[in-house]
Formats: C-alpha cells, structure tokens, sequence
C-alpha cells in the first residue's frame, strides 16, 4: 500500500475563482478535477481548454476524473492540457487496456474507476495496467453526497487481489469522505482519499487536509 494522499476535490468550490480557490490548499497531493459531460452524469463541469488553465496556476498537479461517454476518444485530451493522472470510467470506455496504454504513452498516470454497483472481479486481470484504481462511494454526478457504507467490502476485495498480484497500484475513494468516513476507507485498503465539501466547507480547507491525512494515517496503525 502507497503512503497516504489527500486530493481535494473542486467541484464545490467556487468556480469564479478557481485559481484563488486551489491557493487555498497547498497541502495536498493532487488537485481533483471532476470532468462531467451531462451524458455519463447528469450534471455538466469543465473541458480541457478549463483544465489546461488551471494546471497552469495549481500548486500540485491535476488528477482528473473523467465522467464523460466516450473516454477512449477524449482522454488523452486532459493529458495534453497538463493532468498528472488521468482516471476514466470503465462504464464509458470500449477498449480499457489500450485507452490505460495511451494514456500512460502520453505521460500521465493512467487510472480506471467503478461506479458503486461495478464489480472489481471482471477487471483483476486489468489491473497491472493501472497506475490507480477509483473506486467510488458515492453514485457520480454531485458533491456533498452520503458515503455509500456498501462499498468497503469492494474496497477491501480490490486491496487483496493488489497484494496478491504484488502490484503497486494506488487506490483511490471518491465520494462523502470526510473526518467521519475517511478512517473506514484506510481500514479497508485506501490509500488515496478524494474529499470536496469536507475540504471546501472547512474555514481552513489546508488544516482540514492535514486532519483528514493525520486520521488515515491513524486508521492505518
Ligand atoms: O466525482 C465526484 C462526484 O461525482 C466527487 O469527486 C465529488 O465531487 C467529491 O465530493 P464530496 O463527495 O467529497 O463532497
Ligand atoms: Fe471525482
């Protein structure tokens, strides 16, 4: 298991002031983007042309997370503007190990997510091809939503098959993490934590990571 990575999610920040807005967390490890298409998710963020601006200006680099239809046409566009990771969405790509081989081809960390009823099984062959897997807690679309409890059994299933493999491959949560639920997700195998209200609602949104960090890194023993 990596050590422990906080990556604050801006969907709810304010968007008028994305580049103050990600000042505002030096802290972190990566800037979370939630790209979303109105397709994949009903709710609609940013495209590339956004994306290239603001890992422009962002302190840590861009971990985007692509809710969009057609991720093995798309993808490697949010390499070329600048992401650090690129993750994409099993339910949305037709050919995951090739889109995985472009995306690291191109010069990002390649990384595929499951929605919360997406089961890991299919996918333990896949995975030496990750840099990540994301799995989330929350159904995609929106922030400030209850974490989903039922999927820690996949969390825990997901970090076994890692050991078994003896592959590096970090492993991200995505949805209602916050001081409450982050100390679950540690426990169950996580070792990247997306959180956005919990970050962006605090005064102190760096103090807030450092807390959520100090918790996981408890949780773990
Ligand atoms: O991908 C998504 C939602 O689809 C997430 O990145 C959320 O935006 C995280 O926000 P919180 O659940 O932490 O408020
Ligand atoms: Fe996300």
């Amino acid at each position: 298991m990596g050590h422990i990575q906080i990556t604050p999610s801006i969907l709810n920040s304010d968007f008028a002031r994305l580049g103050e807005e990600v000042a505002r967390i030096p802290g972190a490890d990566w800037v979370h983007v939630d790209v979303m298409d109105n397709h994949f998710v009903p709710n609609l963020t940013f495209g590339p042309t956004m994306v290239e601006a603001l890992a422009r200006v962002s302190p840590v680099p861009l971990d985007a997370h692509l809710m969009i239809e057609d991720a093995d046409r798309n993808a490697v566009a949010y390499v070329e503007a600048g992401c650090g990771s690129v993750t994409f969405h099993v339910e949305a790509a037709k050919a995951p190990v090739r889109l995985a081989r472009e995306i690291r081809s191109a010069g990002a960390r390649a990384s595929m997510a499951l929605k919360p009823a997406t089961p890991i099984e299919p996918y333990e062959d896949l995975l030496p091809e990750l840099d990540m897997l994301l799995i989330m807690t929350v159904e995609p679309g929106f922030g400030g939503q209850k974490f989903l409890d039922l999927c820690l059994p996949k969390i825990r299933r997901a970090r076994a098959m890692m050991d078994k493999h003896g592959i590096e491959t970090w492993l991200q949560v995505d949805g209602g993490v916050s001081l409450e639920t982050i100390e679950r997700c540690a426990e169950a195998g996580a070792d990247v934590f997306v959180a956005g209200s919990a970050v962006y609602s605090a005064d102190d949104p760096d103090a807030m990571i450092a807390a959520l960090r100090a918790k996981a890194d408890a949780a773990r023993g």
